[in-house]
């Protein structure tokens, strides 16, 4: 571990100690599960109607292949054909000869016994389908809602744990109940197979019975903590091996320049480790009930051979000796299937306890919705009312009543010193953070009512650009689908961002594919394509937060000439250190400490503000 690395185990709400603390709390399991098949919009009552109608007729088709088996036996231990069910058995086949009664029955039993395993592999093989569909949707229904989640809560969380919840405990959710509806159909299966061998002898069955339920009553009582434990630790490390693969992977340059990436990747290797040990406990613990019971059994025969040899004849016990050798071939293996899918189910239980409580927060912080620009759109002044704002894992505020009327149509520049405040400011406005009092207005409508025909007005062009790895036109329509993309409006906007150039050079021009797997693109190239994708959608403002940081100084001289060109045609908001790209900006808007300190032209704001003058003076906004 590295010192001041990542913390191996998660401390969050949907961490492991919550889930200690709640180990083998069985009254949350049903409501978890329904929860989950509702994220996978699966409807319980048709899943279960299904499992139920299939289980039914696998037992039914079990009984007959156990009960076959007593015809069988007593043909072949010379039982009288005269009477009892081999009198009814010569009737139906005709004929009391037994050297075809014998191959007859046999080829039944045979029959019953490839029909029902053939319809075994059938129905796990729809159990099977349902549940990873159930893992899939339930998935991509979580990933979906921390898409769509308010965005002061995504900041707030890690993304370790993100992708930990979206794959990794999401298969174990699924695997709870994959084990559930596998013991419900195994459960049914043993219980038509007692009531056979209980018509075959009721003692035997008694004794039968009574030994196993020991056995397998026993062996999971034992197991029970140890295997809560285990899915515990499975989940802690799956978080553990992200928060060393991010920062080894994600921060690359970081981790090469510090010589750190041994470090990372040594932090993720013990993870691997921890959870391969875990893994390898789990499989044990799941597999050691099979062999106790397979030395039970042997007890079995042992037993029920001593009682029967001394209570009834030798052919009759020979007789219910063979029916519980065919039972217990049938027992055995569904016994074994019950007591791995107990373990399953308790491993599993780490990650339908994370899912949802994941779940329960990110319900509890509202969820977004995507909607297409709406008709009735935000036209007029932005205004800020008393705009205050503190971030939720803060005392502190970070804006104190902020008020301020950005007129339609005007550029203006917000300017501070570092930690001043002007991005919160910013992402207020964007809409993505709610004000804690006062409202952002536009045309004196509270843009927080109607948050997606807001977002349909804004341009914004971020400090670090996110690039698709697609070609350069998927880029500039990001989102639109290809058929949808206006290739016309990609052409202006290109020109617009002084991108013609670049354009030329590419050896596919706008069809290139650029970013991860594309050519690779310099900084100041990632914003001027942010810039063309922020004006692609015709906006009506126009946002820049440090858009221009990457940019030499030619081509952010040129870039400022298209802003300029663009002044008075929309709104433009600009956070910027560089003194060129905010110096013909309609207002600048000084802020310190979260508060405005002086607004007005550049010359107005210098003239009034001894600390803007000292940061221009120093050099800091150029
Ligand atoms: N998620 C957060 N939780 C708590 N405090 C935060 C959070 N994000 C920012 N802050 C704090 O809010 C204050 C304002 O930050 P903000 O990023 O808005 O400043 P800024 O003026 O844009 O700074 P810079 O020019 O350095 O980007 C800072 O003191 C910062 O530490």
């Amino acid at each position: 571990m590295i010192p001041g690395g990542p913390p191996t185990r998660g401390t969050g709400r949907t961490g492991w100690r919550t889930t200690m603390a709640r180990a083998g709390d069985g009254r949350r399991l049903i409501p978890q599960l329904r929860l989950m098949l509702r994220m996978a919009h699966v409807d319980p009552k048709r899943w279960i109607a299904g499992t139920v109608a299939a289980s039914v007729v696998l037992a039914a088709l079990d009984t007959l292949g156990v009960a076959a088996m007593v015809p069988l036996t007593q043909l072949a231990t010379g039982g009288n054909t005269d009477s009892g069910v081999l009198a009814w058995v010569s009737d139906v086949v005709g004929t009391t000869d037994r050297s075809v009664l014998i191959p007859v029955v046999a080829a039944f039993v045979a029959l019953v016994f490839i029909v029902k395993s053939l319809g075994a592999l059938a129905f796990r093989w729809w159990l099977l389908g349902r549940t990873t569909r159930v893992s899939a949707l339930s998935s991509a229904e979580l990933a979906r809602r921390y898409a769509l989640a308010p965005y002061a809560d995504h900041r707030a969380r890690r993304m370790s744990e993100i992708y930990r919840n979206i794959n990794d405990a999401t298969n174990q959710s699924s695997s709870v109940l994959l084990g559930l509806v596998s013991i419900a159909s195994d459960a049914l299966v043993l219980i038509a197979i007692s009531i056979v061998l209980a018509i075959a002898s009721p003692t035997v069955t008694i004794f039968a019975v009574a030994l196993f339920s020991l056995l397998v009553f026993g062996v999971q009582m034992g197991l029970r903590r140890r295997q809560y434990r285990i899915g515990e630790e499975i989940a802690a490390t799956g978080l553990a091996a992200w928060q060393f693969l991010l920062p080894g992977l994600d921060g690359f340059r970081e981790a090469r320049l510090t010589g750190s990436s041994n470090a990372f990747i040594d932090g993720f290797r013990d993870a691997r480790l921890r959870r391969a040990r875990a893994s390898r406990e789990m499989g044990i613990l799941a597999d050691a009930p099979r062999y106790l019971l397979e030395i039970g059994f042997v007890f079995a025969i042992l037993g029920i051979s001593a009682i029967l040899f001394t209570t009834v004849s030798p052919s009759e016990a020979i007789t219910v000796l063979g029916v519980f050798a065919a039972a217990s071939l049938r027992a055995l293996p569904t016994l074994n299937r019950i007591s791995g899918s107990l373990a399953t189910i308790r491993t599993g239980r780490a990650g339908l306890d994370i899912v949802s409580d994941a779940i329960d927060e990110l319900d509890a912080g509202g969820i977004h919705e995507e909607r297409p620009r709406s008709l009735v759109r935000f036209e007029g002044d932005i205004e800020l009312r008393d705009v205050s704002f503190r971030y939720a894992d803060s005392e502190q505020l970070v804006l104190r009543n902020v008020s301020l009327r950005i007129p339609h149509n005007t550029t203006i520049a917000f300017v501070g010193s570092s930690g001043a405040g002007k991005s919160t400011l910013l992402d207020l406005v964007l809409g993505l953070l709610t004000p804690t009092d006062g409202a952002v207005e536009v045309g004196g409508r509270a843009i927080q009512d109607d948050l997606a025909a807001w977002y349909g007005e804004l341009g914004v062009v971020p400090q670090d650009v996110f690039l698709l790895n697609d070609t350069l036109t998927a880029n500039i329509a990001f989102g639109v689908p290809a058929d949808g993309v206006d290739r016309a409006r990609v052409r202006e906007v290109i020109t617009m961002a002084q991108l013609d150039a670049l354009v030329a050079d590419l050896p596919q021009g706008l069809d290139t594919v650029v970013g991860e797997r594309g050519v690779r693109l310099s900084g100041g190239q990632r914003q001027r394509i942010g810039l063309a994708r922020a004006l692609y959608r015709r906006p009506s403002v126009l946002v820049l937060d440090e858009a221009t940081s990457a940019l030499d100084n030619l081509t952010e001289h040129e870039i400022a000439s298209t802003l300029a060109g663009l002044q008075g045609s929309l709104t433009i908001l600009i956070v910027a250190h560089r003194l060129s790209t905010v110096r013909h900006a309609d207002r600048l808007i000084f802020l310190s400490e979260g508060q405005i300190d002086a607004q007005g032209t550049f010359e107005e704001v210098r003239a009034q503000n001894a600390e803007f003058a000292r940061l221009v003076e120093l050099g800091e906004l150029n």
